[in-house]
Formats: C-alpha cells, sequence, structure tokens
C-alpha cells in the first residue's frame, strides 16, 4: 500500500472518544488481546547502519511514528522519539505506547519515518495543528532519511515481538539502515533475556542490559474500572533509562484530566444556591424590626437575592457542559467558567525498575486556584479579606460587630439547628409508632435516639453568643430600645454615638441590659431538657407498669422531671402507650419550637450584621473565595481518589486516613510580583479553606460512582463512593462513615523573571510568611502522625525515614531566605510523599513551569529511588519534557508544541527548569 501523508494532524494522542473509536462501519478488525485498562501495546526502537546523506556527517536522528487506521487511507502523527545525537545506531529512550482506549487493531499500520535533525532549535516548534487533506508541511531545521511500516498484527506474532525492518527511501528504493522495533511489557518478566546493547550517547559507551523483575501490582489493577470513571482522555508515553548497574528501567508516563474538574463546581454551587436561599427566607422570617434595621434587611435580601440569581445562572451555563472534563489555559478569564479549575490533569509515573517493586508518582497538576474573571488589581483574597474584616471592625457606627469566629459559629448552629430540629421530630414520632405498637424493645431504642439528638439540640445552645444574639436583637425590634445605655467595656465603645439608629457594639461581647430578661432564654431552652426528661421517665414507667422484668431505668434523669405532669399521666385509667406519651411529645415539639424560633431569629441577625457591611462588596468577597474554593476543592477531591483507590491494599494507609488524616501539599510557583500576587493571595485562602472539608466514604449502590457533598461553606463533607467488594475491606472506622480529615499545606517559590524582579525591586514577604505558616501546619500534622500512628508502625517508619532530619532542612530552607531556593519544593514534596500524602504542583496555568517542575521532580524521584544512571539524568529530563505528557499538555491548551517561555525569561530561571532547546518559543497563550 502506498503510504500518502493526508489529514495528517498534529502529534499527539489525541484519539477518539471510544464509542466512535470502535465504529469501524462495515469492516472487521482483529482487537488485540489485552489485559483491561493496560495499554495494548508499547514497543520501542532502535536504528543500525543508519547512512548519513552526506559523508562523514554526524547523524541526530529522531523516529516519528505515524499510524494508519485499517479503515482509513489517512496518516496520523502518533508520536516522535527524542533526537540522538552523533550516531549511526541511535537507541531511543522514548519508546511507543497505545493506551487501552486507542483505535487500534491487529491490520492498524504503523509508520516510521526517520529524520537527520540539523538545527534542534526549529524542531518540534511546529504550530498547531495541520491543515486536514493537506500534505504535511516540509519540516524546517530536518532532513528525511527513511522509512519503514508493519502491520501490528506482524510485530505481534513474529518472533520473540521484534521486528528488524529496513529503511528505504521515499521512492521506496534504497536501504538506508535498518530499524528494530521491539514490543515491551511493563511488570513481565522476560526470563533469562538480556539483550547486549551498546548505545552512544554523548560520547560514551554504555553496555545496557534489558531485564525485568517480576511484576508488583503497584496499583491495584482490579480498582481501575472505578477510578476509570473518574478519569479520561489519557495520554501516555514510555521510556526506558539505564540504571547505574547498567540494566534497563522503564517507565510509564501517563496524564489524565477528570470530570471531577466540572462535577464538583456543580455540586458545590447547588450547595451555595441552597445555603443562600436558605438564609434569605430566615432574613425574611426575622420578625419586626425597627425602621433602621429594616431598611437594612432589605437592602441586604435585594442584594442576596441578586446573587442567588448570578449562582443560579451559572450552573446553568455548567450544566450545558455536560461530560466536559477540561477547562483549557486559555478559558482561564471566561466568567461561566470561573468555579471550574484551570487545566487540572493526574500526572502519573510508574516505574519498573530492575530488582525494585514497581511504583508509582502521582501528582495532581493544576492552575493556581484564583478568581481570574474578577482579576488581581485590587489583591486577592488573603489582602482583601484582612482589609475588608479590618474596615468592618472599625467602622462599625451602624452595625454591631461579630468577629470572624462568631459569625462562622452563628452559621454553625443555624446549621445544627437545621438539621436537628427535622430529626427530632422524625425519632419522636418514631416512638410514637412504637408506643402504638406496644413493643418495649422498640420503644427503649426509639427512646434512646430522641434522647441523643435531644441532647445534641440542647448542647448546640450553650453558647453565649446566643445570648448575646438575643438581646441585640431585642434592642432592634421597634420598642426595643434599651432604656439605659450598655456601659461601655472600652475605648471603642465609648467612641459610639447612642442616638438612633440603635446603639451600636464594636466589640465581640454580651450586651447587658437590665430590664432584658436574659433568665426568659434560660426558661425556654432548658424547658426542652425537661420535657425529654418527662418522657423518659414515662416510658420507664410504661414498660415497667407493663410487668417486664426488663423495663430500664431509674424512671427520672437527674429529678428534673415534672412530677406533677408524670403522675397526671401514669394515673390514666388506660395503658395505651401512644396516648400515655402523645401529649409529653407534643410538649417536647412545642418547647423546642420555642427555642429554634428564638436562636434562628438571633442568629440570623448575626448574619445580617456581615452582610449589611459594606454591600456589595461583602457579597463579590463571598463569590471570589466561593470560585476560589471550589477550584481547589475540584482538585483535592480528584487527588483523594486516586489516593484511596491506589492505596487501598495498603493497610498502613488506611489506619492512617482515619486516625490522623491525610496530608495535601502544594507546591506553587507563582511569583511574588504584579497580577501573580493577587493569584497567589487567592491561593493561600482556597487550600486553607481544605481544611473546612472531611471526607466519607461510602458504599456504591448503582453505577453512578460520582462524590457527593454535603455540608455548607463552613463545613462540608464530601462522599466518595467505593463498590461493596472495596468497601467490605475497609476497616471498621472507616465503614461506619467516620469523617476522614485533610490538611492542606502549601509552599511557594517563584521561578520565572519575575520572581528576579520581585527579588531585586520588589517584596517577597508574602511567599516567606506562607512558606513560614504552611511549615508550622506541616510540623503540627508530623506531630499528630507520630502520636496516633502505633508504635510498631512508627518504629518501622523512622527506621525507614529520617522526617525529623528532612523537616529541620526544610525550616532551615525557609529561614535562609535565599533567592529562588528550590529546594524548599523539592523537601516540601520528599516530604509529603515520605507521610503518604497527596501531591499538587501549581503555577499560573500548570502548563510550563507546572511542567518544568513535575519532569524534574519525575526524574529526581528516577535518580534518587531507582538508580538512574547519572550520566542519563539529563537526558530522562529532555525527553520527558520534548516528547513526554506535558508537551501534549501545551498542546492540548494552547494548539500549539511549545512552552511558553523565551530565551530571556529561561536565563532567569534555576537551571533545571528549563526546558530542551526547540521546545520552547513565543507562544500564543
Ligand atoms: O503555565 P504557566 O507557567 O503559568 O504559563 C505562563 C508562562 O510561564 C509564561 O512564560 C508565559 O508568558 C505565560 O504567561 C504563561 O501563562 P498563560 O496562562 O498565559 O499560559
Amino acid at each position: 500500500m502506498e503510504i500518502k501523508e493526508e489529514g495528517a494532524s498534529e502529534e499527539g494522542q489525541h484519539f477518539l472518544p471510544t464509542p466512535q473509536a470502535n465504529d469501524t462501519g462495515d469492516f472487521q478488525f482483529t482487537s488485540i488481546q489485552k489485559t483491561p485498562n493496560e495499554p495494548q501495546l508499547e514497543f520501542i526502537l532502535a536504528c543500525k547502519d543508519l547512512v548519513a546523506p552526506v559523508r562523514d556527517r554526524k547523524l541526530n536522528t529522531l523516529v516519528q511514528i505515524s499510524v494508519i487506521h485499517p479503515a482509513e487511507q489517512g496518516l496520523t502523527r502518533y508520536s516522535s522519539t527524542e533526537i540522538v545525537e552523533g550516531t549511526r545506531d541511535p537507541l531511543f529512550l522514548t519508546g511507543v505506547t497505545f493506551p487501552s482506549e486507542y483505535p487500534i487493531y491487529e491490520e492498524t499500520k504503523i509508520k516510521l519515518t526517520v529524520y537527520d535533525v540539523k538545527d534542534k532549535s526549529h524542531d518540534t516548534v511546529r504550530t498547531s495543528v495541520l491543515p486536514e487533506h493537506k500534505d504535511p508541511l516540509p519540516e524546517v531545521g530536518r532532513s528525511f532519511l527513511g522509512y519503514a511500516s508493519f502491520k501490528v498484527g506482524e510485530l505481534l506474532k513474529s518472533k520473540e515481538q521484534l521486528l528488524a525492518l529496513s529503511l528505504r527511501t521515499s521512492d521506496g528504493g534504497k536501504v538506508v539502515g535498518t530499524i528494530e522495533v521491539s514490543v515491551v511489557k511493563m511488570g513481565e518478566i522476560e526470563d533469562g533475556e538480556a539483550d547486549h546493547i551498546t548505545t552512544d550517547v554523548q560520547g560514551q559507551k554504555c553496555a545496557l542490559v534489558c531485564e525485568c523483575t517480576a511484576p508488583e501490582s503497584v496499583n491495584g489493577k482490579d480498582n481501575l474500572p472505578f477510578l476509570n470513571a473518574v478519569l479520561k482522555n489519557p495520554v501516555c508515553k514510555l521510556y526506558r533509562f539505564p540504571t547505574s548497574d547498567n540494566k534497563w528501567m522503564r517507565i510509564r508516563e501517563q496524564m489524565s484530566e477528570s470530570i471531577l474538574s466540572f462535577h464538583i463546581p456543580k455540586e458545590l454551587i447547588s450547595l451555595h444556591i441552597k445555603e443562600d436561599l436558605c438564609r434569605n427566607q430566615e432574613l425574611k422570617e426575622l420578625g419586626e424590626l425597627s425602621p433602621h434595621w429594616d431598611n437594612l434587611r432589605k437592602n441586604v435580601l435585594t442584594h442576596c437575592d441578586q446573587m442567588v440569581n448570578m449562582y443560579q445562572d451559572i450552573l446553568t451555563e455548567l450544566s450545558k457542559e455536560t461530560g466536559s472534563s477540561f477547562k483549557s489555559s486559555s478559558s482561564k478569564g471566561e466568567k461561566t467558567l470561573e468555579f471550574v479549575p484551570v487545566n487540572l490533569h493526574l500526572q502519573r509515573m510508574h516505574v519498573h525498575s530492575p530488582h525494585l517493586k514497581d511504583a508509582l508518582y502521582d501528582v495532581i497538576t493544576v492552575g493556581a486556584p484564583a478568581a481570574h474573571f474578577q482579576g488581581f488589581k485590587n489583591g486577592g483574597l488573603r489582602k482583601l479579606l484582612h482589609r475588608f474584616e479590618m474596615e468592618r471592625r472599625n467602622t462599625g457606627y451602624q452595625f454591631i460587630y461579630y468577629s470572624p469566629e462568631n459569625t462562622a459559629k452563628a452559621k454553625e448552629v443555624l446549621s445544627n439547628i437545621n438539621q436537628l430540629q427535622p430529626l427530632i421530630a422524625t425519632h419522636a414520632d418514631l416512638l410514637l409508632n412504637s408506643a402504638s405498637q406496644h413493643s418495649p424493645d422498640s420503644l427503649k431504642n426509639s427512646l434512646k435516639m430522641l434522647s441523643e439528638k435531644t441532647e445534641l439540640f440542647v448542647h448546640a445552645f450553650k453558647d453565649q453568643l446566643v445570648r448575646s444574639a438575643l438581646l441585640a436583637l431585642y434592642t432592634a425590634r421597634p420598642g426595643g430600645v434599651l432604656k439605659k445605655p450598655p456601659s461601655p467595656k472600652n475605648s471603642t465603645e465609648e467612641s459610639c454615638p447612642q442616638d438612633p439608629p440603635p446603639p451600636m457594639r464594636r466589640q465581640d461581647s454580651i450586651p447587658h441590659h437590665s430590664d432584658y430578661d436574659e433568665e426568659e432564654w434560660d426558661r425556654v431552652w432548658a424547658n426542652v431538657g425537661k420535657s425529654l426528661n418527662c418522657i423518659i421517665a414515662m416510658v420507664d414507667k410504661l414498660i415497667e407498669r407493663d410487668g417486664g422484668s426488663e423495663g430500664g431505668g431509674d424512671g427520672s434523669k437527674d429529678g428534673e422531671e415534672d412530677p406533677s405532669l408524670v403522675d397526671s399521666i401514669i394515673t390514666h385509667p388506660r395503658e395505651d402507650w401512644y396516648e400515655q406519651l402523645y401529649p409529653l411529645i407534643l410538649t417536647l415539639k412545642d418547647c423546642m419550637g420555642e427555642v429554634v424560633n428564638r436562636a434562628k431569629q438571633s442568629l440570623t441577625f448575626v448574619l445580617l450584621q456581615e452582610l449589611a457591611y459594606s454591600l456589595p462588596q461583602c457579597l463579590m468577597l463571598t463569590l471570589r473565595r466561593d470560585i476560589v474554593f471550589s477550584q481547589a476543592l475540584a482538585g483535592l477531591v480528584c487527588g483523594f481518589i486516586i489516593k484511596l483507590h491506589t492505596s487501598l491494599h495498603d493497610p498502613g494507609f488506611l489506619q492512617q486516613l482515619h486516625t490522623v488524616g491525610l496530608i495535601v501539599q502544594y507546591e506553587g510557583l507563582l511569583s511574588t510580583y504584579s497580577d501573580e500576587i493577587g493569584m497567589l493571595e487567592d491561593m493561600a485562602v482556597g487550600i486553607s479553606d481544605l481544611k473546612k472539608v472531611a471526607f466519607k466514604i461510602i458504599e456504591a449502590k448503582s453505577n453512578d460512582v460520582l462524590p457527593v457533598i454535603t455540608g455548607r461553606r463552613e463545613h462540608y463533607v464530601v462522599e466518595v463512593k467505593l463498590p461493596a467488594r472495596m468497601f467490605e475491606a475497609l476497616p471498621l472506622q472507616i465503614k461506619e462513615g467516620q469523617l476522614l480529615h485533610v490538611y492542606p499545606v502549601l509552599f511557594n517559590v517563584g521561578i520565572n523573571e519575575q520572581q528576579t524582579l520581585a527579588e531585586r525591586f520588589g517584596d517577597v514577604s508574602l511567599q516567606e510568611s506562607i512558606n513560614q505558616e504552611n511549615f508550622e501546619l506541616l510540623k503540627e500534622y508530623y506531630a499528630i502522625f507520630m502520636e496516633k500512628m502505633p508504635p510498631d508502625y512508627i518504629s518501622h517508619f523512622q527506621e525507614q525515614n529520617d522526617l525529623k532530619g528532612l523537616l529541620e532542612n526544610l525550616h532551615q530552607n525557609i529561614q535562609a531566605k535565599k533567592r529562588k531556593n528550590v529546594e524548599i519544593m523539592w523537601l516540601a514534596a520528599t516530604i509529603c510523599r515520605k507521610l503518604n500524602g497527596i501531591r499538587f504542583t501549581c503555577c499560573k496555568s500548570a502548563k510550563d513551569r507546572t511542567s518544568m517542575s513535575v519532569t524534574l521532580e519525575q526524574c529526581s524521584i528516577l535518580r534518587d529511588e531507582h538508580q538512574l544512571h547519572k550520566d542519563f539524568f539529563i537526558r530522562a529530563l529532555d525527553c520527558m519534557r520534548r516528547e513526554g505528557c506535558r508537551i501534549e499538555n501545551v498542546l492540548k491548551n494552547i494548539k500549539c508544541r511549545k512552552y511558553a517561555f523565551n530565551m530571556l525569561q529561561l536565563l532567569a530561571f534555576p537551571k533545571y527548569y528549563r526546558p530542551p532547546e526547540g521546545t520552547y518559543g513565543k507562544a500564543d497563550t
């Protein structure tokens, strides 16, 4: 078959989604036998005896791999190897891998084209997607040497799954060398196979032996189908690198996007809408207020209603994006996508090295959570929130100042009331139900549940805040003006004007007034407890009188029941349990209703104070915080689910998960200059807000495995579903629904030319304080880890890891205030990995700087943990940056295969963060 390059698309694994890909029309093709979720085909390449077009010219070669699908004539560029310099017998470290989703069959033809690269600066600097049905543009800086092609079936059925093919010139005539294609299988024993290859690498002769050790299950392959439900569009790359003892290790790099990028924001926005609608309703139900407060409330409600409408619009827009799983860097400023994280991916490295266990290293890469649409002119959340709070504290002549902690407390109590009241009502009804069935056991059980919930309810009000809010609300009612002004407690109070609008209190304390009957609240509140005690006493007596020897309890609780009420009822002639209990339950419900009514109104009044100050600025700040949090949460949930699935078989991890919680470490590469200061300020708050999130693992009851979020702004619970088989194997505490906590930490080191400016002429204090604060958090986590994990685990852990030393080293580096001290990032990442944590790397777009950092991290791990041959460190780094997943990430974002750096910028970068020649340049980002 004549191979004609038509319809060539830009290199890269951007294949059709599975359903389309399998749609081969009338044709029947032979599928490749494969292990589920494993790549279908992986091979490596080497050339021999290449003939240079000009005699004595040293060859610098690369192989371009293209695919001809059996149903089509067109040829699709698939991937490339790296350039191997100065040899006629190049052995390529970058291999080829076809992931399980790729539409490849035994009939699929693979074309291998060998090029001689004359000018590296031009190579791979090709712009965007080539036009359809056109021959590819002539390659600048490289010349064609020869090509060979084969059918996948031929390779698979060949002896030892190895083909040696002649490379021919374009007219198909002259042989210009040989190309060897050999199938590799990650993790498979190649019994006694020793392939002595000599390669000429940068003038060095290096004898290499291909050898693999026994497979080790590193990723719990059976978990993958579930994981694949959240991960989408994987891009896979394969490499082989020599170890220090001249053996091969194999590395599979994988990058996948996640549908959680859109799912989590949608879940979260729905919750915000629910929460805000409920708050707006509570504001409306605040009752009659004096004109000053009433006007404020009307104003607040107008703005709050507008805000809810805006959230609803955003949700509607996002809901149109069904099936989306990726927001590109170029969309980061789009209003409708504000809640969606930028360029979120799982970046995974699977290492299979001789004599060592297979290992997986995961990093979540994502654009720094930040409100790009709102912009950074006035800074980011860290500064804005601080400024807002200071101003609010100092300009209170129209409002009562409640600290952020008290405002949060008010929201928490309100939320508890809203949850507990219906729950208690349900348990009360269940108790009546048990009574009507005359079932002592069921009665006792129902009573137990009712008592537990009622005690929680009563406990929720044991807070001074409710008392102070009740008094404040009393004074805000028409005619509720205090006759005597409250005695000032400090100079701030003294400076408050006393005439209407009503007296203002700018301190966070309980207002007191002699005319106000504070004890009334105590009575209302205590009545709930008393009526519960009556129910308990009644149940005990009913069971006892029923003659049941099992009738437990002493008939009273703290002797607080109302004896007259109980006596009057137990002397009732009919022993109808329902009738006996019914009036008591009614009393309980009434008492509770009274408490709820008063507490809700007073706490809503607290919320009104926060909202009323500086509208609409306050609401815009909430929106900004919601946006940043949503992006951060999408990344976190993705990281958590991946970590859970890959570590399910590790009992130590599971124990850590429920006894300590997980560390989540963010590496930030933002500069403390210009707009990126605001991004870093947003990011710092977004990450810190993740402390409010807890996870809960539940059993999946259907095929819908997507996580569900419950809660409100101050506290969210993310329910992660596991299929029954996996769920059953979990520790009891997790199965019982124990909340699993996360400890987010952020370390930032700016690395680009902007950071140079910040260091010379600007300010790096933001980065310094973030690193210092987060170091303290990391230390705290370590202390809890050491305290809570069992002693035998800790002694083994300490033998393996010098965490104390690493922490000390990190501390010294943070204190050292060295410029662009990237050691901080390496140490923080190492500590996180050793503590079984979740790793994140972020820059503005997670595209360029992030790509440099994750590839450096991958190669450093290969060097430190897998004995990567030291002479191959830079080559491995260049392979990953030139032809690896990250250049595909750039292409995916900006439709151009160039890291967006220029030469001048790169001079300012730390040495190992500079990409290889030819892979960067001016790109329209
Ligand atoms: O992925 P990033 O490193 O945030 O991309 C930057 C790049 O570092 C910088 O050199 C370039 O000028 C652009 O600003 C890139 O950001 P984009 O968000 O525009 O992709």
